[in-house]
């Protein structure tokens, strides 16, 4: 009996052995198959992965292996170009075919076209599949042909379209051919940083397909009741925090809907705060389809009249720039966001929208600033839900804030951290203030300040705005665009 020559599981952003459905093709149509992990980070340019994703992808990949030993298997190493790669791949081990999940990014979509082309003029099968949305962007179009640019139409078309709720499970033997191609060793590829700034990452987060599913299971039984009423403040730990999980599939949002809808079932209360993670999750298939259908918005307006926003110049917001990164504003919500962004490489949605409304509208600095600054810093980052998040809270994106929507930030604190629980355990300095205070600390009474030995300008930053001018010139200037 002829046996099938193995075929290639190339692994890229589907790090999971559950619910992976090009694995599992891979396996019911070959006797072996060879998985193989590719870093190419210069095929993604201008979007090469950041320096946050960058860590995560390295215990995700040690995660990914460990899985597939237990399995049998191992998961090979190469770096470099992904074509030339696989090329030699092919040659090593005589496979005839290649499997991939889908990407949805302008530069992944066209490297991957271009492999797929030129594998196939070397004679070699290529299989991709949708291992990632519930929707692939080009499935949605709305009653004119058009692509959607307003989420609740959007949502309400897809959601009768989400597949069956079918999750494939992870195989228990994944045979591999009888000699393994050699691999590079993990460290080789140098996805951890030179210097140790990942201590806080690495006691908040557990990377990998088990941290996942643990993550998915533990929310689904410990917060789903608190999701709707709690997602917005952001000392709760209400919310799935499953975003890097997820950017990396490790988990399908597949298994996301059958950990909260399982959990869910016959309690009308609990459904409901179930739904409302599902919407979210829609709110990653719209980023995902606006993404592919205005593959320019990494870096531009989606509403064009937007680029003529009159944005202050480098030179003179370089100072402004570097407080906001490092959580020196003296504004405390948004100082506090920023060092857990640092700390941690993750930051809540609600703390996420306060400092990017600070950023381009009280700071006037573009949101592309703020966009690369979140791009290598968050672990979740993702070209997709990151342009989203960013155009929506500059006003010029779909479905957006609109544009004369300044948020307050100490409104906001008061609304969303009103014991400044969260402020306080991010900015320490500011512990022992009442939260009145603590939410503003220029405006409290010198004697409270006193009390907590506070020093303002010296132990914590005066503003570096004044909210309410800086208010005042957003809008004037998202006014001048209007009447332009
Ligand atoms: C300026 C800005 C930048 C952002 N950048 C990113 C980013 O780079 N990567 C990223 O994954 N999310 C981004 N978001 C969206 C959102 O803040 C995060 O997805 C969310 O905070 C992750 O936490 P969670 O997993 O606990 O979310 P949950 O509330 O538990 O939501 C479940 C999942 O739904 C998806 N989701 C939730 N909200 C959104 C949203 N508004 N847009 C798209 N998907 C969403 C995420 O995959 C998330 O993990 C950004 C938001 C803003 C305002």
């Amino acid at each position: 009996m002829t046996t099938r020559p193995p075929a290639i599981v190339w692994f890229r952003r589907d790090l999971r052995l559950t619910d992976n459905p090009t694995l599992a093709a891979a396996l019911a149509a070959h006797d072996t198959v060879v998985p193989v992990y590719i870093d190419d980070p210069d095929s993604e340019a201008p979007w090469t992965p950041g320096g946050a994703t960058r860590w995560w992808l390295h215990h995700s990949l040690a995660a990914l292996d460990e899985r597939l030993r237990a399995t049998g298997a191992r998961l090979l190493l190469r770096r470099g170009d992904s074509l030339t790669a696989l090329r030699a791949l092919i040659a090593e081990t005589g496979a005839d075919a290649v499997y991939w999940s889908r990407l949805y990014e302008p530069a992944t979509i066209a490297r991957d076209r271009d492999i797929k082309q030129a594998l196939r003029e070397d004679g070699v099968e290529v299989h991709s599949h949708n291992a990632a949305l519930w929707c692939e962007p080009w499935t949605l179009k709305t009653g004119a042909g058009d692509p959607y640019r307003v989420f609740t139409p959007f949502w309400r078309a897809l959601q009768p379209q989400m597949p069956a709720l079918h999750i494939h499970r992870a195989p228990q033997s994944i045979p591999v051919p009888k000699r393994m191609p050699d691999s590079l060793a993990l460290q080789a590829l140098g996805l951890r940083p030179k210097i140790a700034w990942d201590l806080g990452m690495q006691a908040t987060w557990t990377p990998g397909e088990t941290g996942a599913l643990t993550a998915a299971a533990d929310f689904a039984k410990a917060s789903l009741g608190n999701y709707r009423e709690g997602r917005d403040f952001p000392a709760r730990a209400d919310t799935t925090r499953l975003s890097p999980h997820l950017h990396f599939g490790e988990i399908s949002p597949q298994q996301v809907r059958a950990a909260v809808q399982r959990h869910a079932a016959g309690q009308a209360r609990l459904e409901d705060d179930a739904s409302h993670v599902l919407r979210e999750l829609g709110w990653r298939e719209f980023a995902h389809h606006l993404l592919f259908h205005y593959p320019q918005t990494p870096e531009a307006p989606l509403y064009e009249k937007f680029a003529k926003l009159p944005w202050r110049q480098p030179r003179d917001y370089a100072a402004d720039l570097a407080a906001w990164q490092q959580g020196r504003t003296g504004v405390p919500i948004v100082d506090a966001g920023m060092r857990e962004l640092w700390t941690t490489g993750w930051m809540h949605n609600r703390v996420r929208m306060i400092v990017a409304s600070f950023l381009t509208k009280n700071l006037l600095i573009p949101w592309q600033e703020g966009a690369r600054w979140f791009w290598d810093t968050l672990l979740d980052a993702d070209l997709a839900n990151n342009t989203l998040g960013w155009q929506w809270t500059a006003g010029c994106g779909a479905d957006a804030a609109p544009y004369f929507r300044v948020f307050n930030p100490v409104l906001q604190a008061g609304k969303f951290d009103a014991e400044a629980a969260y402020i306080r355990s991010w900015v320490p300095e500011l512990s022992a203030l009442p939260p009145d205070a603590a939410h503003a600390p220029w405006q409290a009474k010198p004697a409270i300040l006193a009390a907590a030995r506070l020093r303002l300008g010296t132990d914590y930053p005066l503003p570096i705005v004044d909210l309410a001018a800086s208010r005042q010139r957003a809008l004037d200037a998202y006014q001048a665009i209007k009447a332009g």
